[in-house]
């Protein structure tokens, strides 16, 4: 077993750096290690307009460590009044590289997602138009649709009518958790890929709910059966260029986490690459890693890859029962345990 492994350095294209002292906690763990982030934009309010994301980006650049080389690259929450203008418009700013697609009230503050995928018509054909990705959180949000098969039924209600209808937007099915949906993206043109977090790698819904609910494992689309799980890992394993790196990571306060009604969402930024090579070597595709965490991203958004590089190290630690942000507490992803590799 090798013990260095030198990969291109990494980008994460799915996280929550969020705002205020979370933005100060949240930016330099990305930025220790990832060149650059697809910045989620479901702030409290969302950035909605290139104006709110100019603002947003200027908030994250003041929160990154000096000579970290990282840049955030910012999207547009995509509501029932998102117009083809603010499209061009954020295109031509140049720091915005996709839209985000919350259906209204699936995951945390995505109140002001949308209602009506159907007016947004003139809007995906602007965005395939200038280049600018659609990023979807997919997940059906009626009542009468269990939890745990809300990814399924989106995919058959919305995406594959979205996929079929502007064959030329680039769409990013993201944090997927079931075979269906890798199936889907494998199964769809080159336009189609899709993100992949560490926990739907490396946890399934018994790590959530046997021997005691586990809120720090509570995320949304929730975690599925072992099946699904075996799916993602195959999906990797694959190497298929159409699945990469996205983390998801969403932090929370532990008091919002732990509560009565609790907040959906994994902190996994300060291990996050390691979090990946522990589970890709435990499927044996750790020969995968760097496609899927530094090649695979780039290509498909049509951005350059990284060309400087990091070194992990087989060198065990331990994370962290707790992060401090601003004096309060935060429990980070897969506190506490073990992991083999360490970037140095
Ligand atoms: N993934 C989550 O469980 N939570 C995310 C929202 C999201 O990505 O759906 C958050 O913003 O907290
Ligand atoms: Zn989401
Ligand atoms: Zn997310």
């Amino acid at each position: 077993m090798a013990d260095t492994l030198t990969i291109t350095r990494p980008d994460d294209w799915h996280i929550h750096l969020r705002d205020e002292a979370m933005l100060a906690t949240a930016v330099p763990a990305t930025a220790r290690v990832f060149a650059r982030a697809i910045a989620m934009p479901n702030l409290q309010p969302p950035v909605v307009t290139p104006a709110d994301a100019q603002a947003y980006y200027q908030r994250i650049q003041a929160a990154t460590p000096v000579d970290s080389g990282f840049t955030p690259l910012m999207t547009l929450y995509l509501t029932d009044n998102t117009t083809p203008e603010m499209v061009r418009e954020a295109a031509a700013q140049g720091i915005v590289k996709a839209c985000k697609l919350y259906p209204a009230n699936a995951t945390t503050n995505s109140a002001h997602g949308v209602t009506d995928l159907d007016g947004l018509d003139a809007t995906f054909e602007a965005m395939a138009e200038v280049g600018l990705l659609l990023l979807v959180h997919g997940e059906v949000t009626a009542d009468e649709v269990d939890v745990f098969d809300r990814e399924k039924v989106f995919i058959d209600a919305h995406l594959s009518g979205i996929v079929a209808k502007y064959p030329q937007l680039k769409v990013v099915f993201e944090h997927i958790t079931t075979g269906d949906a890798a199936e889907f993206v494998l199964a769809s043109g080159n336009n189609v890929a899709a993100t992949i977090t560490p926990q739907h790698l490396m946890y399934n819904r018994n790590h959530l709910l046997v021997g005691g609910i586990k809120p720090h494992n509570y995320c949304l689309p929730v975690l599925k059966r072992n099946t699904h799980q075996q799916a993602l890992q195959a999906a990797v394993a694959s190497g298929s260029s159409k699945f990469f790196l996205g983390t998801d990571s969403a932090p929370h306060l532990q008091h919002a986490k732990e509560n009565a009604c609790g907040c959906a969402g994994c902190y996994s930024a300060p291990a996050a690459l390691e979090l990946y090579a522990e589970i890709f070597e435990q499927i044996g595709a750790l020969d995968k890693l760097e496609a899927f965490a530094s090649f695979n991203g780039p290509d498909f958004y049509g951005l350059p890859r990284n060309t400087d590089t990091v070194t992990l190290v087989r060198d065990p630690w331990q994370i962290p029962a707790t992060v401090d942000v601003a004096g309060k507490p935060m429990v980070p992803f897969y506190a506490g345990e073990t992991l083999q590799w360490q970037v140095r």
